[in-house]
């Protein structure tokens, strides 16, 4: 199996994580500026249910513009970290056509009523990076957490495998159908680390001081940039290529469901079809998870199963 995360150290040097925090102070001089045009540039966002959990500051009108160079060398990146885990993420396509789909500058505040981020996967995003930006004992928690199935109800494990170099060390040692998983810890500033975009990861709750994270979410859909979009919508062309990739991935059948089909009775008669079977491969994958099942349940009683019913009938 391939390796869940790949960690890249020294991925930026001090100088660029000096301008990555410049182009950040322009971005924020900027969106205060413009405070009645903000667009949507700063957001407080909350992964699952509970209350807001981190700032995300869009950078994408900001990285281009001001850093070209910088913003290359992050693709550059991107695509070794790719080559090093051989996720073969540009399989059928030209090599080395990744896009961004986003790039933020997360700040998580330390503190007892933050929520943590929980467990979630980016959709149809299929690398995610994150870039440390923080000094070194500027914050406690936050750590990286990972998991290639499973649906973060399950208990936690005794043990994390910690991942120092770059790759997965443990993968190859654990016994077929366990769930794998990681923990980075100590990411020093401009270490980077990277994995696919739907394995699902949590960021663990930051105690003390802050913690500032670059992320940028690498895809075949839209440029941030050209499409002026902070972060585009998931769409199904987008999931089917990751589905493509990762075959076995229940969560990528269950987000392809919910994007066929936003709420029954769908858009037409072939998207309840395709929804309805999206789910059902869900289950079929990992008939253990409780996220699969209810996703299928959910969309049954919510009128998805007479709109495939309808569908069938050719009505
Ligand atoms: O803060 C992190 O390290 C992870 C953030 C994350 O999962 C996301 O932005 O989707
Ligand atoms: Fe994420």
């Amino acid at each position: 199996a391939p390796p869940l995360a790949v960690r890249l150290s020294g991925a930026l040097s001090e100088e660029q994580r000096q301008q990555v925090l410049s182009l950040v102070a322009s971005a924020r001089a900027d969106v205060e500026a413009f405070a009645l045009r903000g667009e949507g540039l700063v957001v407080n966002r909350s992964f699952g249910p509970g209350g807001t959990s981190h700032e995300t500051l869009f950078l994408h009108r900001h990285l281009e513009r001001r850093a070209p160079a910088l913003r290359r060398q992050l693709l550059d990146l991107a695509l070794g970290a790719e080559r090093a885990a051989g996720w073969n993420l540009t399989r059928g396509v030209r090599e080395g056509a990744l896009r961004a789909r986003c790039i933020e500058l997360l700040t998580y505040q330390g503190g007892r009523h933050v929520n943590p981020v929980r467990w979630h996967g980016d959709g149809a995003t299929l690398m995610t990076m994150v870039v440390m930006m923080s000094p070194p004992g500027s914050f406690e928690g936050g750590a990286v957490e990972l998991r290639d199935y499973g649906n973060g109800l399950q208990e936690e494990p005794a043990e994390w495998d910690e991942v120092i170099r770059v790759g997965c060390s443990s993968c190859a040692t654990r016994p077929a159908g366990s769930v794998r998983q990681e923990r980075h810890l100590e990411l020093a500033p401009g270490d980077a680390l990277a994995w696919r975009g739907w394995t699902l990861h949590r960021a663990a709750p930051v105690l003390k001081g802050q913690r500032q994270v670059l992320a940028i979410e690498w895809w075949l859909g839209p440029d941030c940039t050209s499409s002026g979009l902070p972060r585009a919508p998931d769409t199904p062309k987008e999931l089917h290529r990751a589905v493509y990739l990762d075959p076995g991935a229940s969560q990528l059948r269950r987000w392809l469901g919910g994007s066929l089909c936003e709420q029954p009775p769908c858009v037409d008669a072939r998207s309840a079809l395709r929804a309805l079977a999206a789910y059902q491969e869900a289950v079929a994958l990992a008939p253990g998870d409780p996220m699969a099942t209810s996703a299928l349940q959910s969309f049954l009683e919510n009128g998805g199963a007479q709109a495939a019913a309808e569908a069938s009938f050719g009505k």
